[in-house]
């Protein structure tokens, strides 16, 4: 009986072997006709249990020889990250295949195949496989493609208006400011070594989206608003087991189980972080609901008033207005909004997903990377200097002042770190099964077979040296990558890269709105922005070359919501402060102050050296890229009182 049951077994798997060999003499042939450069590798690599199966086996699989394994381990949705360019370089191509008996999979970080993709929308869709589970309130914008995505887009789009942005505009200053003084207590000339930042930058952020996308202030720890404390935040309504904070902080602290399983499941499972998880997800659920009715109800009453929020101009834009008040007094039943309730929730929870962390890692490496490169900091305050003027931060204009900062040294900053650091490690896009694509690629006409699915990689993009000028590495003798771009400064962080010189200006910007309409020659869903997402003034890479915020009509939404949030976050630490390397693990204050000038050099280089290797040896993706070992020790001092100051 058990030999019978043993033998039925290895039929078994010895038939699934052969499938397997049979689908991946297939995809071999369809990836040697379609023109374009391929390796093979033995799973898929985003196949879920594979990357599952990657927790235990991954050092097993990394005992076999590296030459096969060198295109599958490792190569799951961090190896853009981790391999940056040096793979494209290894491979001799700036786009490839890798095959495997379930997919194709084509990587890409070449310009004008990022181009051609991001701008035939029905020919490469976005690959929704990789989103379904945000579905977690309701379908949103992110979740959907073709037409349900339009009719979505449509009422989101005018959401993200210049209206908004003067609110993230004021919110980012007035929230910046309330850090700072948590930061150094009061008349501090400097702080003390800040090992919370990336949490407060996170803090930061969630005020902002909180505050510009819902309308609801949230207030720093002893902060004051309206004469209350953050301790005394009203709950919503009555009946709420957490304030709105505490659910929206636990429910972000407990994103991964909230994706990744379903409500159902997480309702039921025994353990303490899934009945968290349930509580968030019902809390802020709740809260969301509660502060649609409340908008809605408003808006029906007419006494809304101008509220700039995201919510709001949602719900406007739902078709839900005032003027049905007189021909349907009963406000709920008889409008027909052009998104359902369920659609504006879950638009509601990837607004605040898809707002936080990428805005939050920004604030956070724009920190780091200006205390490591002091010139660039330096350089930054000149210009803040020039656009300020003295002006105290009450008389800031975002008008007058916004232009500005984009075309000079805050715009570069902004620029290059989401060069070296854009939250996404991969944008995912794909060809319909029977749907295969013709394309140029790697200067020569080819096809992207049908079914495959595509990774379009903003990291090796964006340090892709045939498309992007480049110098020589600052010091070749310790480079910023063990790997990729040895021999170039493409993995450093110098902002004067996007510096035009004085008097000329680069190509006009390839997108000029928001929704990255304009120039595919398809519908421009919000006539009225024709706000300009870079400045002629600074370098206009080719098109396709940087994709921090993807391209075309499904780029980032919230592109100038982030970009005004992380210019005014800039503008308001640098106009008044330095940020410097904390070296308290080799020096104290006492000891630096009694130093030369070489010892304290020789400090510096050391703590330099460390936060090199923590940027490339301790970050990884969960959602976003972020530092998830450790932290980067750095401290703020008032501008005068800097103990470093290297050119
Ligand atoms: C530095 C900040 C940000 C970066 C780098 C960023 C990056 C991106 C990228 C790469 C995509 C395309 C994803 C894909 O196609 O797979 C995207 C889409 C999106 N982002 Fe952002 N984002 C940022 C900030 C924001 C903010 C502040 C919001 C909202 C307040 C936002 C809302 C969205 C939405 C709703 C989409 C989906 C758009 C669509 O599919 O039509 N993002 N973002």
């Amino acid at each position: 009986m058990i030999a019978t049951l043993l033998a039925a077994c290895l039929v078994l798997v010895a038939l699934y072997l052969v499938k397997l060999i049979v689908q991946l003499r297939r995809n071999i042939a369809t990836a040697k006709a379609s023109g374009i450069p391929y390796t093979i590798a033995p799973f898929f690599a985003i196949n879920r249990l594979y990357m599952l199966s990657c927790i235990f086996l991954l050092p097993l699989y990394r005992l076999l020889p590296k030459p096969w394994t060198e295109w599958w381990v490792d190569m799951t949705l961090d190896w853009g990250w981790t391999r940056r360019y040096e793979a494209f370089a290894t491979m001799g191509a700036d786009t490839f295949l890798v095959v495997s008996p379930e997919r194709i999979m084509m990587h890409v970080a070449e310009a004008s195949v990022i181009n051609q993709i991001t701008t035939r929308k029905t020919d490469f869709p976005k690959a929704l496989e990789v989103y379904e589970s945000l579905r977690v309130y309701g379908t949103n914008i992110v979740t959907v493609e073709g037409q349900e995505w339009r009719r979505h887009r449509k009422i989101v789009n005018p959401s993200f208006g210049e209206k908004n942005n003067h609110l993230v505009w004021k919110e980012t200053l007035a929230q910046t400011q309330d850090m700072l003084n948590g930061w150094f207590g009061e008349n501090k000339e400097r702080t003390g070594s800040l090992r919370t930042i990336a949490d407060d930058a996170m803090r930061l952020s969630l005020h902002i989206i909180s505050s510009a996308g819902f309308g609801v202030p949230m207030v720093w720890p002893g902060s004051h608003v309206d004469g209350k404390t953050a301790a005394q935040e009203p709950k919503f309504i009555n009946g709420h087991e957490m304030t709105y904070t505490d659910a929206l902080g636990s429910l972000l602290h407990n994103i991964v189980p909230v994706i990744a399983l379903p409500t159902s499941l997480l309702k039921i499972l025994p353990f303490e972080f899934t009945r968290s998880s349930y509580q968030s997800y019902l809390e802020w659920g709740q809260y969301m609901r509660e502060m649609y009715n409340d908008k809605k109800n408003l808006i029906l009453s007419g006494v809304e008033g101008d509220s700039l929020d995201l919510m709001t101009s949602m719900v406007k834009g739902a078709g839900i207005s005032s003027k049905e008040t007189s021909t349907s007094p009963n406000l709920t039943t008889t409008t027909t909004p052009s998104l359902s309730d369920e659609e504006i929730m879950g638009n509601a929870f990837v607004f605040i997903l898809a707002g936080h962390e990428t805005t939050a890692n920004s604030i956070h490496f724009c920190l780091v990377y200006l205390a490591l490169n002091i010139p660039a900091q330096r350089h930054l305050q000149r210009d803040l200097d020039t656009t300020f003027q003295s002006r105290p931060v009450s008389e800031w204009d975002y008008d007058h002042d916004i232009p500005k900062l984009f075309s000079n040294m805050a715009g570069a900053v902004l620029n290059e770190e989401l060069r070296l650091l854009p939250p996404t490690t991969q944008i995912p896009k794909k060809t319909e099964r029977h749907s295969p694509q013709p394309i140029i690629a790697n200067g020569k006409k080819c096809t992207v077979p049908p079914h495959t699915f595509i990774s379009l990689s903003p990291h090796c993009a964006h340090r892709n040296p045939n498309q992007w000028p480049h110098g020589p590495p600052a010091d070749p003798d310790h480079p910023s990558h063990p790997l990729s771009n040895r021999d170039n400064d493409l993995e450093e962080f110098k902002p004067e890269r996007w510096l035009l010189s004085p008097g000329s200006t680069s190509n006009p910007p390839a997108t000029t709105n928001n929704n990255g309409a304009a120039m595919n020659g398809g519908p421009t869903t919000d006539e009225n922005d024709t706000s300009p997402d870079t400045s002629p003034q600074l370098y206009h890479p080719p098109k396709g070359a940087y994709i921090p915020f993807s391209d075309g009509q499904r780029a980032c939404i919230g592109r100038r919501f982030a970009q005004i949030e992380l210019l005014a976050f800039l503008a308001y630490v640098f106009s008044q402060y330095s940020v410097e390397l904390c070296v308290e693990e080799w020096a104290d204050d006492e000891a630096l102050a009694k130093m030369s000038a070489v010892g304290k050099r020789e400090c510096w280089e050391k703590a330099k050296r460390k936060v090199d290797g923590q940027m490339v040896n301790d970050m990884w993706s969960i959602i976003t890229l972020q530092l998830r070992k450790g932290f980067i020790p750095l401290r703020l001092v008032r501008r005068g009182g800097e103990v470093f100051d290297y050119r």
